[in-house]
C-alpha cells in the first residue's frame, strides 16, 4: 500500500515520515494553513531520498504558475485539487513529473482519463479532515488511485477495508492543530497501514 503524508512544513516532520516509511510527502504550495513557499519546499526536499516521492500540491494555479513553482521547488511530483480540465495535465506532461489529479467522488474516477499519473479521490474541502462515505467509490475508482479525506490512525484500517484504495493519503489526521504535525501520529499512521 502506497502511502502519502501531505502537509509538512517542518525539517523534523520529514525525517519522521520518511522514516517510518512513507512512500511520499507532499508540500503545500497554495492558500492553506500548511502552506510552504517553492524554496522553503526545496529546502525539505533535498533532504529526502530519492525513493520517496516529493509532492508540491496546487488548487486551481493555472499550470504556468504551478510549472514556476515545481521548477523552483525541484518536486517530482503535482498534485492538482480543483476542476482542472485535461488540457492542464498535458500542459505540464513536458515536466516529466508525475501528475496527480485531485478530485471528490463525484468525478471521473478512473486514473489516466486526464493523462494523469496517479488520482487521488478525497473529501470535496481538501486538507480539512472532513470524513466522507470511503466505500462510495469501492469499484467504482480504478488504477493507481489513493485515497484521502479524514483519514488518521484510528481508522484507516478500515478506510482500506472499506474502499480497497491503491494508496493512502492522509494530512489532517496527523496533526494536533491545524498546521501543526505530530511525530508521534505519522508513525502511528503508518504502523496502522503496513499493520
Ligand atoms: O492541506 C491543505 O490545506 C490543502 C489546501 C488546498 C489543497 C489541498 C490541500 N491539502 C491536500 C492534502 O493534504 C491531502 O492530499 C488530503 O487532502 C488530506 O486530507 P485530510 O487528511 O483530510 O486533511
Amino acid at each position: 500500500m502506497f502511502v502519502k503524508i501531505c502537509g509538512l512544513s517542518q525539517a523534523e516532520h520529514v525525517a519522521t515520515a520518511v522514516g517510518a516509511g512513507a512512500d511520499a510527502i507532499g508540500f503545500v504550495m497554495t492558500r492553506s494553513p500548511r502552506r510552504v513557499t517553492p524554496e522553503r519546499a526545496a529546502e525539505l526536499a533535498a533532504e529526502v531520498p530519492e525513493h520517496v516521492l516529493t509532492v508540491g500540491v496546487f488548487r486551481g494555479e493555472d499550470p504556468e504558475t504551478v510549472r514556476a513553482a515545481a521548477l523552483a521547488s525541484g518536486v517530482r511530483a503535482v498534485q492538482l485539487h480543483g476542476r482542472h480540465p485535461h488540457a492542464d495535465f498535458t500542459a505540464l506532461k513536458d515536466l516529466g513529473i508525475t501528475l496527480i489529479r485531485a478530485v471528490d467522488n463525484q468525478a471521473d474516477l478512473r486514473c489516466g482519463a486526464y493523462d494523469e499519473d496517479l488520482l487521488l479521490v478525497d473529501a470535496p474541502h481538501a486538507g480539512s479532515g472532513e470524513r466522507w462515505d470511503w466505500g462510495a467509490v469501492r469499484g467504482r475508482a480504478s488504477g493507481r488511485w489513493m485515497l484521502a479525506g479524514g483519514l488518521a490512525p484510528g481508522n484507516v484500517r478500515e478506510a482500506i477495508e472499506a474502499a480497497a484504495p491503491w494508496g493512502v493519503d492522509v494530512s489532517s489526521g496527523v496533526e494536533s492543530a491545524p498546521g501543526v504535525k505530530d511525530s508521534r501520529l505519522i508513525e502511528e499512521f503508518l504502523r496502522s497501514v503496513r499493520g
